[in-house]
């Protein structure tokens, strides 16, 4: 994001120029300053922002006074925006939802304090060490877990990980924050928090439980033990699209709600959060502003990223091959908009019913959300870190569908889109700049296999052993010689027959 985006004479927004916003804007109408922080929020980006934190305040109209307030937390030089933006309007923020119907933009006020980390690690130990902060919540990627794809295991060997063991008072790492933060109040006699991950993982709750254990039992094994005991780990399904915010997202808040905003975020209107009702110190009412509380998260998960944020993979990797930016102008061509349509019927039989909702209507209203205009929400965020997505979004359903004899011809043209996008140019020979830490492994087997999948396959930490499955690798390579043959859209009127 460009700092530099001329905002004109638009309002700075502070706490002391909320009175003067526009009347379009909504604000916070609840006194900020009563609000103690019962929460530290890990990773602060545009999801958290546009998700988590507009709950909260919703929850704030209804109970100023709250003690649910929202400490922010950074721990990687990626968030130096992010700070400085929040504490040059005191954490304030604009929020604006975007559909064909119009825009709507609120400030939001549920973030009272951010903590950038590497400025002062004592400073974010401590406020997750308060017996005040009674749940942290995270948004850290899927990257940020630590956890091996084809073993399922925790990734100890991480440079990461080995810092915060050898450093246990000056982590840098997710697990060597919380470790230090518990091992006080362990020792303090005081109680642990709640750690509710809001990251697309399936288990996403168990996965934190498995991972942060296993690091704490490296460096101390009671402490291991006293977080399985003690600390809750719900699993939760979050949704709404929020691209990333864009210089033209800062201009047009300026323009048309007159809001000097660094760091606004654009939304879709639909939002949905589904959560595991497991904690262990407490929790906000959240059942009155609209969350789902329950006893289990796990069908809602699985349709969620097997329907959503599998399709959203189809999508990037096609769209950008077709020369494509945006997913609203990749939902505009019919042959990748069908493909999605049969991604997800290929799919939807490896789904669990769920509780309360049609799947047909569930998938109806993905396509209009994908179709949205509005939100411009950019193909190269969805194919981000696809090393960690891919097993997660795709190769579950892949995997369940070769087990019940199901189709997965959809499912295994995801993966040769993938392997033919690896090779970083798209069908006008246009270069693809591919962002994901293993990118230099990829790309160079992407290259050296050509339309031969093996050698990409044979990476068991992302396909485990799904190379033994000869239904599978010939399906892939069935496609992926299609994709060097032909364009990605030539292929698609081939398997299509449009
Ligand atoms: N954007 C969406 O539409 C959306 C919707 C549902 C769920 N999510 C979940 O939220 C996550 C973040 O999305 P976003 O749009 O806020 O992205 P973002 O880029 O705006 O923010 C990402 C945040 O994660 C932090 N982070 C990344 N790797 C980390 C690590 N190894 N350790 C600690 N912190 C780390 C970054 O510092 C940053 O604060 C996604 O990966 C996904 O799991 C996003
Ligand atoms: O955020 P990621 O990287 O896990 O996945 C990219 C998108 O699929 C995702 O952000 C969706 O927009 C989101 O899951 C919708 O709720």
């Amino acid at each position: 994001m460009n700092s530099n985006t001329s905002t004109g004479s638009a309002i700075k927004l502070n706490e002391a120029s909320l009175s003067r916003l526009a009347n379009n804007v909504r604000v916070p109408n609840y006194d900020r300053h009563q609000i103690t922080n019962g929460i530290v929020h890990i990773g602060v980006g545009g999801f958290h922002r546009a998700h988590q934190a507009l709950y909260l305040d919703n929850y704030f109209h209804q109970h100023p006074g709250t003690d649910w307030g929202i400490c922010g937390m950074g721990l990687l030089d990626f968030d130096k925006r992010m700070r400085d933006a929040l504490k040059a309007q005191d954490c304030l923020y604009t929020l604006v939802e975007r559909s064909p119907e119009g825009d709507r933009a609120r400030v939001i006020g549920a973030i009272t304090q951010y903590l950038f980390a590497p400025d002062n690690r004592q400073a974010a130990i401590e406020a997750l060490a308060d017996p005040k902060c009674r749940i942290v919540t995270l948004t850290i990627t899927e990257g940020g877990y630590y956890y091996i794809e084809g073993s399922g295991e925790f990734d100890a060997n991480h440079p990461t990980i080995q810092y915060d063991l050898q450093h246990p008072h000056e982590p840098i790492g997710v697990y060597g924050f919380l470790t230090a933060a518990l091992a006080r109040r362990r020792q303090q006699g005081l109680a642990p928090f709640t750690v509710l991950s809001c990251d697309n993982l399936q288990g996403n709750g168990n996965i934190a439980r498995k991972m942060l254990t296993a690091f704490a039992q490296m460096r101390d094994p009671e402490l291991g033990n006293w977080i399985t005991e003690q600390v809750a780990f719900p699993n939760c399904m979050v949704d709404r699209i929020t691209p990333a915010t864009t210089p033209a997202d800062i201009k047009m808040v300026a323009e048309q709600f007159n809001i000097d905003d660094a760091f606004p975020v654009v939304a879709e209107p639909f939002l949905q959060w589904v959560v595991e009702d497991k904690f262990c110190a407490g929790r906000p009412d959240w059942e009155a502003v609209g969350v789902q509380m329950t006893d289990d998260v796990h069908p809602y998960e699985m349709m969620k990223i097997r329907l959503l944020n599998a399709s959203h993979l189809l999508i990037g990797y096609l769209g950008t091959l077709a020369g494509y930016t945006y997913v609203h102008e990749v939902m505009a061509d019919k042959y990748i908009r069908q493909a999605v349509d049969n991604l997800m019927e290929e799919v939807t039989p490896t789904l669990q019913p769920v509780p309360g909702i049609d799947l047909d209507d569930y998938k109806k209203t993905l396509i209009e959300r994908f179709a949205n205009p509005k939100i411009r929400d950019q193909l190269p965020r969805l194919c981000l870190n696809s090393a960690a997505k891919m097993p997660k979004f795709v190769l579950g359903s892949l995997r369940d569908a070769l087990q019940q004899g199901g189709a997965l011809d959809y499912m295994s043209f995801t993966v040769a889109a993938w392997f033919r996008y690896l090779n970083g140019r798209d069908d006008r020979g246009n270069s693809i700049p591919i962002d994901d830490p293993m990118s230099g492994i990829l790309t160079e087997l992407a290259l050296s296999g050509g339309s031969d999948p093996k050698p990409l396959l044979g990476l068991t930490e992302i396909f485990g052993d799904l190379s033994q499955s000869s239904r599978f690798v010939d399906s892939v390579t069935n496609h992926l010689h299609s994709l060097y043959e032909l364009s990605a859209r030539e292929t698609l009127a081939q398997i299509l027959k449009i």
